[in-house]
């Protein structure tokens, strides 16, 4: 569907309540998103509006209250990085969390997350249609691993990409001064390795990139939100080359550089924030127009809503015969280990 605001609205925006909840890992841009729907909510002339702590556990966690959100309150959050609703992982009571959107009265919900929480807010939206509840549940597809399907790009993906650089360089200069020296970098992408490709095609000081499309080691262990727990890729490498030089004598001088939580916590940068914006206004004209059970994103360079069963099928992944990933291989001269 087209987006943008329509001529005729599903709610009376007086008596509307609003609340806002931010769920999984950190991206930068979620204070951006959070600001753009409370201003664009207020310029319909919302009055209540509320954030949900901590994700999904802010519905109903003892202790955790809704906070009132206004314009005035996060003009200027998106200066920092970080959720300023909190985060968090697990806690998914789909009809616990319906029974206390029922008991606040909540009329939108805007689900601010990754492939998770998507999955969460069609089951919020479905049990709301079972209840008969007129509440729209709209999400904004959030992952600095950019693997929400359809989706061009998410936000926070292009400042990782970025801050990524500084890692990298840095450990091009610690190898390239160092007497046989190695530099390694891990970076964050879970399953996807775009952030992996797209920092080593922007940076042109990396020998070889490896992506867990290649290398997956998968383990039993699940997290909070029942997804899998990978071992540490980066650790597994610094040890194998270390071996590998000490096997065959040869002296090597390696230095390993884990930036993940750094290049995570960033504040949004100038295209992130442009595209936090269109999406957090972009979801607020989907629930005035009376959407539910749908996520705004950009899809082929134009700005969509689509429905979240379609974009939560399956995570997006590299795909290794893609012109892409033949550019990073023809930039780092690495062999392709297919
Ligand atoms: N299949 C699912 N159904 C309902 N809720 C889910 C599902 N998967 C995850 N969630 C909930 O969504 C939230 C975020 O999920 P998580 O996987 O941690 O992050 P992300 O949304 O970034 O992928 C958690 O509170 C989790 O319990
Ligand atoms: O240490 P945490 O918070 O569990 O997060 C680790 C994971 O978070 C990610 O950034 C993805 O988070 P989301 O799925 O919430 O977007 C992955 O790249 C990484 O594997």
């Amino acid at each position: 569907w087209n987006t943008g605001p329509r001529k005729e609205i599903y709610y009376e925006p007086e008596e509307v309540k609003a609340a806002i909840v931010t769920c999984g890992g950190l991206s930068p841009g979620l204070n951006d998103v959070i600001r753009q729907i409370v201003f664009t909510l207020e310029t319909y002339g919302v009055k209540n509006i509320v954030g949900i702590p901590f994700g999904y556990r802010g519905f109903f966690e003892k202790g955790l209250k809704e906070m009132p959100l206004s314009r005035d309150l996060v003009e200027n959050i998106n200066l920092s990085g970080g959720s300023f609703l909190g985060v968090s992982r697990g806690g998914a009571k789909t009809s616990e969390i319906v029974d206390s959107i029922q008991a606040r009265r909540i009329d939108m919900l805007f689900v601010i997350g990754g492939n998770g929480s998507h999955a969460g807010a069609n089951a919020i939206h479905e049990e709301c249609r079972k209840r008969k509840l007129k509440v729209s549940v709209v999400a904004v597809p959030k992952t600095i691993d950019n693997d929400i399907l359809f989706m061009d790009k998410t936000f926070g993906f292009d400042t990782a990409v970025e801050e990524a650089q500084r890692a990298i360089n840095s450990a091009y200069i610690e190898a390239r001064s160092a007497y046989h020296g190695i530099g390694l970098v891990k970076l964050m992408g879970r399953s996807s390795g775009f952030i992996a490709m797209h920092a080593s095609l922007s940076s042109g000081q990396i020998d070889v990139c490896l992506i867990p499309e290649d290398l997956l080691q998968k383990s039993n262990a699940t997290d909070a939100s029942g997804n899998v727990i990978l071992s540490d890729f980066g650790v597994h490498m610094q040890q194998k080359i270390k071996k590998h030089f000490k096997d065959i004598g040869v002296p090597a001088d390696l230095k390993y550089i884990d930036p993940t939580y750094m290049v995570r916590a960033c504040r949004a940068n100038a295209s992130d924030a442009i595209l936090c914006t269109v999406l957090g206004q972009n979801a607020v004209h989907e629930a005035f127009a009376g959407f539910s059970g749908i996520t705004s994103g950009v899809c082929n360079t134009h700005y969509v809503y689509l429905p979240i069963p379609e974009v939560i099928t399956a995570p997006k992944h590299v795909n290794p015969n893609s012109r892409m990933w033949h550019r990073c291989l023809t930039s780092t001269g690495q062999p392709d280990f297919h």
